[in-house]
């Protein structure tokens, strides 16, 4: 059996993808994230675990040094990396929306848009032809407009409790998220056998 390195997103996807590999009849050990390891072998599977930040899975996977990974469909509109897509995993559901304070209509000059997302914010707004200034921030986007310093946000909605709670409506659903399955092209080849077994177990098991 070929070995496989695997890239996890650490953080709230992990769990249910772990668990996935798990009911998927991999041989793996429980509570695996409750360690500070960053790289976990299992050779009874032949699997080695590498443990990044979600944003970083689609990196490590296009360099080649993870053959697989599990990523956010967000970082990959994000990053527009070189890698397969193998399977919607259909876990981690959410969407990525606009939204800002209630009633407001953006500034008509160069309206200023906070997101963790600027590729993705860009590339909405220029499909609908609006001219948009991208103000980068790595996390609690919500603030943006109650702090004055955007018109909008682009970020990611799933219960829409966050927006709520800080004030804030949803103006336009921009595009569905779930986590995929994602492959090196060059491991996709080399190791097609092992990639698809993989493939084929996980297809069984998604909802
Ligand atoms: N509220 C949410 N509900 C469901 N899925 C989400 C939610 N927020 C993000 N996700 C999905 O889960 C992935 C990982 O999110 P997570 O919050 O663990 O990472 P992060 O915020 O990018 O990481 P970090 O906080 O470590 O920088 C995202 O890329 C997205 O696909
Ligand atoms: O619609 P909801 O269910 O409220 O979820 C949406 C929130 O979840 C994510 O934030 P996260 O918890 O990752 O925190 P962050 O601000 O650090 O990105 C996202 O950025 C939203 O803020």
């Amino acid at each position: 059996m070929t070995e496989l390195t695997i890239a996890m997103p650490k953080g709230r996807i992990f769990e249910e993808a772990y668990q996935m590999l798990i009911d998927a009849g991999f041989n793996l050990p429980e509570e695996v994230e409750m360690s500070r390891k960053l790289m976990i072998e299992i050779p009874e599977e032949k699997i080695r675990f590498i443990l990044a930040k979600p944003m970083d899975v689609p990196v490590y996977v296009e360099h080649g040094v993870a053959d697989i990974g599990i990523a956010g469909k967000d970082t990959l509109l994000e990053l527009k990396r070189n890698v397969h897509e193998l399977l919607d995993l259909k876990i981690s559901q959410c969407y990525i929306a606009s939204a800002g304070l209630p009633n407001t209509k953006m500034n008509e000059i160069a309206p200023r848009i906070a997101t963790k997302y600027p590729n993705v914010a860009m590339d909405y707004y220029k499909e609908i032809g609006e001219q948009v200034e991208i103000i980068e921030l790595n996390g609690s986007i919500e603030l943006a407009p109650m702090i004055g310093l955007a018109d909008r946000i682009v970020d990611i909605v799933s219960t829409g409790r966050t927006l709520k709670e800080n004030g804030l409506v949803e103006y336009e659903r921009i595009t569905d998220v779930s986590s995929r399955l994602i492959a090196n092209p060059v491991s996709y080849r080399m190791k097609s056998a092992r990639i698809q077994d993989i493939v084929t177990r996980l297809k069984k098991i998604v909802n």
